[in-house]
């Protein structure tokens, strides 16, 4: 085979078997992504400007991002010394001169993200260098949210001592996992903690808001994992975090897995998505707090990561706008060395289908059969997307609840074997 056949022989493994289809854009009207665009992302910078103190200069700096939306034009961005400069070059040009609305959706919510940036002067040199805008709203995602992490640290101390027979290990697996995927509905972006973005805290939820659950299948297979890699591409901060730790936790002392890497956010994104720092910070608020359920764990975590079984890796493709078949040749074959991947969240699960117009009844797996490893991705529904689901639900679902695509109260576990 020649070297330009193995090329794009290389690249087709890692997109979509299927025809691909339109990208979701802002510009449908009466559509989530038209809201978020039009309403929620002024929002979010109107709220940056109230929880921050910053001086006037970046104040107007966000104020003009603000009258930008929608109808300004996508234009290059301007921090020189920003690290992702070049990516966000290329990025940008397909776009350029566009408004915010008839471009892919997915597009203008990382770019806007990366706009907060510029305008904050986060990767300028100065008072507000990495200083994350978002910072309040993410310690008070935790503080706000310590009884339910009280009972989540307890569960996972007594799953712990009780790794004995098969049955015990699966079921404790079984909650662990549907504590993190319900931890996904805590989403500051969407409900921030003024607004009581806290009272969505739950670690149980009936097994009926639950579309597509392949827990039997992952449970199966990972009460036989022996000292394998484990890797969490994380969302968000605060106490979806601790799900993911607390499952971290279980998988590490049971010895099912040796290794656990948390694919972590390059800078602050989509309010709530955790960065080193975050996992840092969640670590050292649990070694000092006063129940001693919270300090163990805390002081478990800590001594994964001094042991290097808790490995942070924080990449630039996770604050992109690219689809997760474009990740860099050097990330699919990092994560090639997984066992078993946990993709959390919703923006997440965006990615791992483009953010497009699939059928909601194509097979999830037919469509991210190019992802390096087996996964599992754990998501509430909050965005007008899914895969996996049956005829039958898309007549049931819209009688129950209307807002059953956006409101993050229904939840996917859907596993995806490695299929290249
Ligand atoms: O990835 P997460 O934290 O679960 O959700 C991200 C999110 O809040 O942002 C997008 C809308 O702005 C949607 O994907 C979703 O609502």
């Amino acid at each position: 085979m020649s070297v330009v056949a193995m090329a794009s022989n290389e690249i087709q493994k890692l997109r979509p078997s299927l025809p691909i289809p339109t990208a979701i854009k802002g510009a449908e009207i009466g559509s989530f992504a038209h809201f978020t665009v039009t309403v929620r992302l002024p929002e979010i910078a109107q709220r940056v400007i109230a929880e921050n103190e910053f001086p006037s200069s970046i104040e107007q700096n966000l104020a003009a991002l603000i009258g930008e939306i929608p109808n300004g034009e996508i234009r290059d961005l301007q921090d020189a010394d920003a690290p992702d400069l070049a990516a966000w070059t290329g990025y940008i040009e397909p776009y350029k001169g566009s408004n915010w609305l008839d471009v892919p959706w997915y597009f203008v919510e990382a770019y806007f993200y990366r706009r907060i940036l510029e305008a904050t002067t986060y990767f300028q040199v100065g008072s507000w260098q990495n200083v994350d805008p978002y910072e309040k709203q993410k310690r008070l995602g935790l503080e706000t949210t310590i009884d339910a992490i009280g009972a989540l640290s307890g569960f996972v101390k007594s799953a712990i001592a009780s790794t004995t027979d098969i049955e015990t290990k699966k079921s404790a697996f079984r909650q662990l996992l549907s504590a993190d995927l319900w931890g996904n509905r805590v989403d500051l972006s969407l409900w921030p903690i003024m607004e009581g973005g806290s009272s969505r805290v739950e670690s149980t939820r009936e097994q009926s808001y639950i579309l597509v659950d392949d827990t039997p299948i992952i449970a199966e297979k990972v009460v036989n994992f022996q000292n394998l890699r484990v890797d969490f591409i994380v969302d968000n901060a605060g106490f979806e975090l601790i799900g993911d730790l607390c499952l971290a936790d279980y998988l590490l002392a049971s010895h099912a897995a040796e290794v656990v890497y948390l694919h972590l956010k390059a800078h602050p994104i989509f309010v709530s998505d955790a960065m080193s720092k975050d996992v840092l910070y969640t670590i050292a608020f649990l070694t000092q707090a006063t129940d001693l359920n919270l300090k163990e764990l805390g002081w478990r975590l800590k001594d994964y990561l001094d042991n290097g079984r808790l490995l942070c890796q924080e990449n630039f493709f996770w604050t992109s706008p690219l689809a997760f078949w474009e990740m860099p040749e050097s990330l699919d074959q990092e994560l090639s060395n997984s066992n078993l991947i946990i993709v959390k969240g919703d923006a997440n699960y965006r990615r791992t289908v483009g953010d497009r117009h699939w059928e909601y009844t194509t097979p999830y797996q037919s469509i991210t059969s190019y992802f390096p490893a087996p996964f599992v991705a754990l998501r509430t529904l909050k965005s007008e997307l899914a895969t996996g689901l049956s005829t039958e639900q898309l007549k049931q679902l819209p009688q129950q609840d209307t807002q059953w695509l956006t409101n993050g109260q229904w939840g996917v576990i859907q596993f995806v074997e490695r299929d290249r």
